[in-house]
């Protein structure tokens, strides 16, 4: 499990080590250096041929850089610091100046370098273009943000917005890709507590972070500007196992954890039992990707439900081991190809028929996905969808839809600009769990206490953020897999409903990927992919 940390939990854990003495930055800046140095061998640059350009703020953010520039240099990097704030960490600075790094310093109005100082710090040489600094920057391999970590307010102002300006032109007008950028802590400008993006941030390839995870690095649209994410521990575990996350992510080991494995006492029914409505004479394709992603996670029975005798035809065509009559249902994916009135009216339909089956064998109404076409036909008391076990499935625009529909006027713009709020919304909105998707699915669910069990502490924040995929998960029929995966989760684990949504985003992404690495998918490709992928994911159990 990774947990999110905001900037308060980040400093009352911090705060014991630093005043017990801990050179947390020493250590921090270590961890910089070694990154650098990785980039650097991994664009095959020699040692002696290497450059760098850190860029340094104000506090212990830019003292990190400085210590890193330091390091460095001590190995033989051509190494040069931009300092954005006249100020700047002191240590850090005499370090980096006792082994030679190159302190350039820019004006505060924005301007480019005002100045170089000499090595001994104190006589500053006017530098008579003002742009040695962007000179630096295009010869450099590594771009260092050291910037401002956790310790930003509001976007990035001043002369740190105007280095980010330029470096982005710089870098667009380059043909040459052959650099990397690294970022201390956060990519400088984005929060610690959320994923809003207010002002300028160059955007990292790599993102070392201290201490913890930090919740922003978790949550889009931040999360994408952050690159590779790579936690430095720096021994402060226990301190940040006493505090409280904003976000926690699943990963393969707690999935395999809380994944349903059938026992030798298990039969059909007891795995559980999936109905399916999906697919319409418009997309009967929905129906046989939503039915085989549920058959091949694994229940007990898949029903399709949708009485629709063409499209249950093809359904049986791909699958024969599909059951086609009505009977009881431990859950119920809803919507996948369904678009206009007279499919709603049939969910409508089908899920009336099935609570009636459960009403008359005294047993719970089926867990529900309402996906696609069947999110409009979500009851509009949230107490309705409170009490039983259901789950929404949109993607941003879906969502902005639904909760306009819901007098919450918003458009996927805004949505897409601070989608853990609007996700949150939408909880309280309709009383579902709502999983959203994106690049990053983000899951929030009524009950702010899903105990996952064995072992797992989780779901004391609510908010759950799955990356598992990659931008070629983004084909059409896609969302179909992910409810049929979903479904069949539901049918079969009585674990709370987000917890197997973040599972379900889990598997999904995994096996898009499991069914060609790095390359296109489709997502007959990846229904076919996921039998493999899960029992590769049990070997964690
Ligand atoms: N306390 C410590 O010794 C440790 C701190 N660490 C580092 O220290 C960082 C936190 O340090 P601080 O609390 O000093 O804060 P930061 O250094 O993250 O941020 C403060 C700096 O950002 C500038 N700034 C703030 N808002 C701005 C804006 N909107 N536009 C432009 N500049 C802005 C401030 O003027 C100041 O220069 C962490 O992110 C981490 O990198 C790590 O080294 C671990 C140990
Ligand atoms: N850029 C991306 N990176 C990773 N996953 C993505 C990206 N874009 C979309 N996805 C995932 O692909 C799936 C698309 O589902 P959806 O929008 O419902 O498509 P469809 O309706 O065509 O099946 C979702 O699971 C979503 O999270
Ligand atoms: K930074």
């Amino acid at each position: 499990m990774i947990r999110g940390y905001g900037r308060q939990a980040v400093q009352a854990a911090e705060g014991p080590a630093l005043s017990a003495g801990r050179p947390l930055m020493r250590w921090a800046a270590g961890g910089v250096a070694a990154a650098v140095r990785g980039e650097l061998d991994g664009l095959g640059v020699p040692r002696s041929k290497a450059r760098v350009l850190v860029l340094v703020g104000g506090g212990n953010n830019g003292g990190d850089g400085l210590f890193a520039a330091g390091l460095l240099a001590e190995r033989g990097v051509v190494v040069s610091a931009l300092l954005v704030r006249e100020q700047v960490h002191a240590d850090g600075l005499a370090f980096a100046r006792r082994h030679g790094v190159r302190i350039l310093v820019h004006a505060p109005d924005g301007a480019p370098a005002l100045r170089e100082e000499d090595s001994a710090g104190e006589a500053h040489s006017p530098i008579p273009d003002g742009v040695a600094w962007v000179r630096e920057a295009s010869l450099a391999q590594v771009w260092v943000d050291a910037m401002a970590g956790i310790g930003v307010r509001g976007g990035l102002r001043g002369a740190s917005a105007a280095v980010v300006g330029v470096l982005d032109r710089l870098r667009q007008g380059q043909v040459r890709p052959a650099r990397r950028v690294i970022a201390v802590d956060t990519p400088s400008g984005l929060s610690a507590d959320g994923g809003v993006v207010s002002g300028p941030v160059l955007r990292a390839d790599r993102t070392v972070t201290m201490g913890a995870m930090k919740a922003g690095l978790l949550l889009p649209p931040a999360a994408g500007l952050a690159g590779r994410v790579e936690v430095l521990e720096l021994g402060l575990e226990p301190e940040f196992a006493a505090q409280a996350a904003l976000v926690e992510r699943l990963e393969a080991a707690d999935v395999a954890r809380l994944w349903p494995v059938p026992g030798p006492g298990d039969h059909k029914y007891t795995r559980g039992v999936l109905g399916v409505v999906a697919g319409s004479g418009t997309y009967p394709g929905a129906a046989v990707l939503t039915v085989g992603a549920a058959l091949r996670t694994g229940c007990g029975m898949v029903r399709y439900l949708s009485k629709d005798g063409a499209v249950a035809d093809r359904v049986l065509d791909h699958y024969p081991e599909t059951v086609t009559t009505p009977g009881r249902v431990q859950a119920l994916v809803l919507g996948p190809g369904l678009s206009d009135e007279r499919d709603q009216d049939r969910v409508r339909e089908r899920l009336a028929e099935v609570d009636e089956l459960a009403d008359a064998a005294g047993t719970p109404p089926p867990a529900l996905v309402y996906d696609a076409g069947a999110l409009s036909v979500l009851p509009q008391d949230p107490q309705v969808n409170r009490r039983r076990r259901a789950v929404l499935t949109p993607h941003a625009g879906e969502l902005a839809e639904l909760l306009s529909a819901r007098g919450t006027p918003v458009d996927r713009a805004r949505v897409e600009a601070d989608p853990a709020r609007w996700v949150r919304i939408a909880v309280e909105v309709t009383g579902a769990t709502v999983l959203l998707k994106g690049a990053v699915t983000l899951i929030a669910g009524p009950s702010q206490a899903f105990d996952g069990g064995k072992g797992i502490r989780t779901g004391e924040v609510g908010l759950l953020s799955q990356a598992d995929g990659s931008p070629w998960l983004a084909t059409a029929g896609s969302g179909d897999v992910l409810a049929g995966i979903l479904g069949a989760l539901l049918a079969t684990s009585e674990a709370p409903v987000p917890l197997l949504a973040a599972m379900a985003a889990l598997v999904h992404g995994r096996a898009a990927h499991w069914a060609n690495p790095g390359g296109p998918v489709t997502p007959s490709d990846f229904v076919r992919a996921l039998p493999g992928t899960l029992a590769q994911v049990l070997t964690l159990r």
